[in-house]
């Protein structure tokens, strides 16, 4: 994938798409787009005329029907064509995700012997060891160890990122590599369900349906060709009664040039280009319609640690309380942690080895250990001799002291307030009913938040911080990286609870996350974007999972939906319009062909009624190859309020697309009317 990733084009891609034209060809297939299927019919009755005159036509007209017959061909190899080409770059990308999923062996354990099995019989809920060297033989958990692996299998990034047990880091990919250290892993999917697995039918297209928006889209233009065809029929009896002779081929061509043929050869190449430009970056989009939703987002939800910060909060200093010392808090930090796995946890430790503390391990021997969870805000140990120690949020410690009938100190909140208020998370530390004081974690807003907040509230979309932590800290961070608004002490609860409000409101939400605790959220929201370093329960709740794990990915993701959202809107106002136009270059000369005394009908001033129409229907076939760049690469997009940006792109496309026909066909007239 690392290799195909950069490359937006090449001569291989190109060849299978011109080849795949003429194999979309297939009326089976072409009938899932009526626009152009319709052109196919008339394709194929213009050839029966133009290959048995005698029967169908006339001989005179030969000529002309069979140029008829080319151009409409073209037409419909043009469309081909747009849709092979948006396909391609996800072919070749599946292509190269295939290699990667060789056969491996597994080191699989079986009650207390390590057996080899090939990894196509591993099963979910097996345990296999993972060594320096060796291939992830499967999607898992590690539950035990910690290992850096490499994952440009599936990332294209090449710095191996560390996997380790507990915690938010845990889930490994199969095919990835092991670079240090060994892990065991507990597989999570069955055969032909790894995220490879999905990746590759993913990339492929095999699994795109339609989104929502392409079927209404998609039934306007179905009603748009109805209308004219029935209009195209009618119009033959009536220039009968009138004795104006139109033969078939001239009717088609007008049928042809009337019908939404730009947007119908396009639309579905504008929305596996927006699915590829977000795999491009990156990011893994389950649904075409997750892409969509994402460029209609009114509310964005994000979560502080590691997302607007940094997010590897470290103890950097512990401030006694009462009548307590530096010490005394440093040790039954330390001991509260001795067992706690998570980032700060471990940065805990780290502190008292750089500050050359001691504390007395044994103590903790035997010990109960208090895992941390979002509901309780605390982790810990139940010591053996009875004795409860925990750290945690201060609000939490505080309540906790309280039920075990103990006191707080008066200047626990103070201090705990002033390490909140320059954006530090003051974790409170106690043991049963006595506080002796506050371990300083510290972390940073990401530089250029403030701008990227910015540019969202542009975009009209509101963003709003949910974090566990204090009020004050919350508020400071938010502040200072400019989100419009904050909830503190949120548990998992609370962030649906804010999403279900939103979504109230009429709005589209997204959300960010990682940890299984956000799992519920991702699932409620209408984007939802997992992190891949993230648990296996975020990514399978998400619609979307961001291979580099950034967070903030989530702003250019409401983006490239935008764009998608707006280019299929650009492109179909532009198409109609031209339409439009096209029929002062048709009608004239269709009526000019039967009643000479019409020429004054001829305000394009075009060589001769002939080749008007072939001009019409040139211009009406190379739009689409030359709007396909537009339609793979998307219209430009600055932020801008969406009812601003809706009108912008109604002047330019809706009044260009009645300019550019004019003069294209014009242009086109001049030379094919030297032919003809
Ligand atoms: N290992 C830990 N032990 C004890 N308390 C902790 C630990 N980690 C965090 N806390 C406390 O629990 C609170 C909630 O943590 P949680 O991870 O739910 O949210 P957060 O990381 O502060 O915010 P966000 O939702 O933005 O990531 C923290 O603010 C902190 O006070
Ligand atoms: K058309
Ligand atoms: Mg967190």
């Amino acid at each position: 994938m690392a290799t195909t990733r950069n490359k937006l084009l090449t001569a291989a891609i190109v060849r299978r798409a011109i080849w795949d034209s003429f194999v979309k060809l297939n009326p089976v297939q072409m009938m899932k787009n009526p626009v152009m299927f319709v052109v196919e019919i008339g394709t194929f009755i213009v050839l029966l005329m133009t290959l048995i005159p005698g029967y169908f036509g006339t001989e005179e007209s030969i000529g002309f029907n069979l140029t008829v017959f080319l151009i409409l061909l073209f037409t419909v190899l043009f469309a081909n064509f747009a849709e092979a080409l948006a396909e391609g770059r996800g072919k070749a990308q599946a292509d190269s995700l295939k290699q990667s999923k060789k056969q491996i062996t597994a080191n699989k354990v079986s009650g207390v012997s390590v057996k080899q099995v090939p990894s196509t019989e591993l099963r979910k809920g097996d345990i296999v060891l993972v060594s320096q060297g060796e291939m992830i033989p499967g999607d898992g958990e590690v539950i035990e160890g910690l290992a850096s692996v490499d994952e440009s299998a599936i990332t294209g990034e090449s710095a191996p990122v560390i996997k380790e047990a507990g915690g938010d880091f845990s889930s490994v990919t199969g095919g990835t590599r092991v670079v240090s250290d060994r892990i065991t892993v507990r597989i999570t999917s069955d055969p032909g369900e790894s995220f490879i697995d999905r990746m590759i039918a993913l990339v492929e297209g095999a699994q795109r349906q339609k989104t929502p928006n392409e079927i209404a889209l998609n039934t306007l233009l179905t009603t748009l060709t109805l209308i004219f065809l029935i209009v195209v029929v009618t119009l033959a009896p009536l220039a009968n009664y009138l004795n104006i002779e139109l033969t078939v081929p001239v009717l088609i061509s007008l049928l042809v040039c009337l019908i939404p043929t730009t947007i119908g050869g396009l639309l579905s190449a504008i929305g596996i280009a927006g699915m590829d430009r977000v795999t491009r970056f990156n990011v893994l989009a389950m649904s075409g319609k997750a892409v969509e939703a994402s460029g209609d987002i009114g509310t964005m939800i994000l979560d502080k640690t590691g997302t607007i910060t940094f997010g590897n909060r470290m103890a950097s200093e512990f401030v006694p309380v009462g009548a307590s010392s530096m010490n005394t808090v440093a040790e039954w930090a330390a001991i509260s942690s001795i067992k706690d796995e998570t980032p700060e946890g471990r940065s805990v430790l780290e502190l008292m080895k750089k500050n050359g503390l001691a504390y007395d391990m044994a103590l903790a021997t035997g010990g109960e250990f208090i895992e941390f969870k979002a509901e309780t805000r605390m982790s810990g140990i139940d010591l053996p001799n009875g004795r409860k120690v925990r750290k945690g949020a201060v609000d939490a410690v505080k309540k906790w002291v309280e039920s075990q009938g103990g006191d707080v100190p008066s200047d626990l909140e103070a201090k705990g307030n002033a390490i909140a208020r320059v954006g530090g998370t003051p974790l409170a530390v106690a043991v049963d009913g006595q506080v002796y004081g506050l371990i300083y974690l510290k972390d940073t807003v990401k530089p250029g938040m403030k701008e990227r907040f910015e540019q969202l509230r542009q975009m009209g979309i509101k963003t709003i911080m949910c974090t566990g932590d204090n009020p004050l800290t919350a508020a400071t961070i938010a502040r200072e990286a400019g989100v419009d608004d904050f909830i503190a002490e949120s548990k998992p609860e609370d962030k649906i609870a804010v999403i279900r409000r939103e979504q109230a409101e009429g709005k589209l939400v997204a959300m960010t996350g990682d940890g299984t605790n956000d799992a519920p959220a991702l699932a409620q929201a209408d984007v939802g974007l997992a992190m891949n370093s993230g648990t296996v329960a975020a990514k399978e709740a998400a619609n979307m999972v961001d291979l580099d794990s950034d967070p903030s990915k989530l702003i250019e993701v409401v983006a490239i939906g935008k764009q998608l959202l707006m280019t299929r809107g650009a492109l179909t106002t532009f198409s109609i319009s031209n339409d439009v136009a096209k029929y002062f270059a048709i009608i004239p000369a269709m009526f000019t062909l039967a009643i000479p005394q019409m020429e004054a009908l001829n305000v394009m001033k075009l060589g001769s009624p002939l080749s008007a129409i072939l001009s019409a229907l040139i211009f009406n076939a190379i739009i689409i190859p030359l709007l396909i760049p537009l339609a793979m690469k998307g219209v430009k997009y600055k932020p801008m309020s969406s009812s601003k940006l809706l009108q912008r792109n109604i002047f330019v496309y809706g009044v260009g697309g009645i300019v550019v026909p004019f003069v294209g066909i014009k242009l086109i007239d001049l030379v094919v009317h030297v032919w003809i």
